[in-house]
């Protein structure tokens, strides 16, 4: 029974899984909590890594891949070194830089074209440029650029050439997923020079070995992805399926064959893990719009969801927009939130945590609109993610949503689908391993509620 590990460095936690490399089956898990905050040092995320396989997690794996959050910039020195703690995706000091970058290059259709995507501050190539303007000896001394996972790999294996995927390289801004190739035009651009970037290895290839000390030997490592392209892979979703996940990020995405291109730059046209596409819609505020809430009203999660399914459909009139954090999805950087619609008679705790819910899955019902709107077919929604813990979020979606909501068995999607890609690579198979699909799905079935979303888009749309 060949074991194999799969790593989730997301934006809150690392989360490893060992799972049975045939059959699936969970066999152990762990995780260790990342820093707060948009910038972080990469090493803590490797202190995180090394944390969570202590105790002989990785006893026994024969294979291994990270996932990791994505498009966060890791600039390296010439030694390796790194230039300053790494730029998350959800960090907006270079919105700036996004709108030079776009008008630079003719406009949003110009970068759509390119590569597929239109800059916003999330895109690692925005952080390059802001790197350049604001610390040029930061810049100076960059000859590397690297994302999260491919950091991490490079760790894991020791190698001196860094190597990435297709389908994280696709989220830098500088990589064009439709022909397959690095734009170096847009990188420098972007920074003046192009710094180094990683090669970008075969979605199956064994990328090198584990020798790292203080973890046991592994003698594959695969080339691991983006946290997306990993929970697509993980949940095995096909066509038809629409994963929305509530996370740090909210997300809506679905496997394609062809690329996609959306001038307006709401889709993303990512590229999958397995040589496809992953056209993405992205929102910064989800699962911790609902931690804020929970805090501001002084309850834990679950109180939290019994008041919000005490309240009626529509919370009394009470809307919230949840833009905490900026936004990114519509692209408002500096955006804040906002609770619309009070009333002496709405002002209670039932209400606001019902907003709340309301508020994040009308983001998200938008995100799937777009996704719908640029020719992705639904038939599923998969709902995952940390939020997709939560009762009210489970109950409310179909709702908002407008569709029956299907929730798979609890798991570490992200992570699983990193495992998979550590059985693909050991078996040498050109598809990845089937493994079986747990019975415990759920599928969540509620009248729809277009009117909630009529006043949300009111408040979004400032009427
Ligand atoms: N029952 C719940 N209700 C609401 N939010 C939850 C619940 N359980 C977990 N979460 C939240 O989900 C988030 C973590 O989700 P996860 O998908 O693991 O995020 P990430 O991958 O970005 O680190 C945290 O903000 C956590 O508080
Ligand atoms: O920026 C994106 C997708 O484009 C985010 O989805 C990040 O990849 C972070 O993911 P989580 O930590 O929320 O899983």
């Amino acid at each position: 029974m060949p074991l194999v590990a799969g790593v989730d460095s997301s934006t809150q936690a690392t989360k490893i899984v060992v799972r049975d490399a045939e059959t699936g089956e969970l066999v152990r898990q762990a995780r260790a909590p990342h820093p707060d905050g948009t910038e972080v040092d990469p090493r803590a995320w490797w202190e995180a890594l090394t944390g969570a396989a202590s105790g002989g997690l990785l006893d026994g794996v024969s294979a291994i891949a990270v996932a990791g959050q994505q498009h966060g910039m890791v600039a390296l020195d010439a030694e390796g070194g790194v230039v300053r703690p790494a730029l998350l995706w959800n960090d907006t000091r270079s919105a700036a830089a996004a709108a030079d970058l776009t008008a630079e290059l003719g406009g949003p259709a110009a970068w759509s074209e390119a590569v597929g995507l239109v800059p916003v501050p999330s895109f690692t190539v925005t952080k390059l440029r802001w790197l350049a303007e604001h610390e040029p000896a930061n810049a100076a001394r960059t000859e590397g650029v690297l994302l999260p996972h491919d950091w991490l790999t490079q760790r894991l294996t020791g190698a001196d050439e860094a190597v990435t995927d297709r389908g994280d390289a696709s989220g830098t801004g500088y990589y064009d997923p439709a022909a397959d190739r690095y734009r170096t035009d847009l990188l420098t651009l972007a920074f003046g020079r192009a710094p180094r970037t990683p090669r970008v290895a075969a979605p199956a290839e064994t990328v090198g070995a584990v020798r790292a000390r203080g973890l046991p030997p592994i003698d594959v490592v695969a080339p691991g992805t983006g946290d997306n392209m990993a929970a697509a892979l993980g949940l095995g979703a096909g066509p038809g399926d629409v994963v929305v996940s509530v996370g740090t990020s909210g997300t809506a995405f679905a496997v394609a064959d062809a690329p996609t291109s959306d001038a307006t730059g709401t889709v993303a046209g990512f590229a999958d893990a397995t040589g496809r596409y992953l056209p993405l819609v992205c929102t910064l505020n989800a699962a911790r719009v609902l931690n804020a809430g929970a805090a501001a009203l002084g309850v834990d999660l679950a109180a939290f969801d019994r008041l919000a399914l005490a309240a009626e459909p529509g919370a009394g009139g009470l809307s919230l927009l949840p833009y905490l954090d900026g936004e990114r999805t519509p692209d408002r950087p500096d955006a804040t939130g906002r609770l619309d619609g009070l009333t002496r008679a709405n002002l209670r705790p039932e209400t606001m945590a019902r907003a709340f819910v309301e508020g994040v899955l009308c983001g998200l019902a938008d995100a799937v609109d777009a996704l719908t709107g640029n020719g992705v077919p639904v038939r599923r929604v998969l709902l995952i993610g940390g939020g997709a813990r939560s009762a009210a979020v489970r109950d409310i979606a179909p709702r908002i949503l407008g569709r029956p909501v299907t929730v798979p068995a609890e798991s570490e999607y992200v992570a699983d689908g990193a495992a998979r890609q550590a059985a693909w690579a050991l078996a040498g198979t050109a598809e990845p391993p089937v493994w079986r699909a747990s019975a415990d799905t759920a599928v969540f079935e509620a009248d729809p509620t277009p009117r909630v979303r009529e006043r949300y888009a009111a408040v979004r749309d400032g009427h």
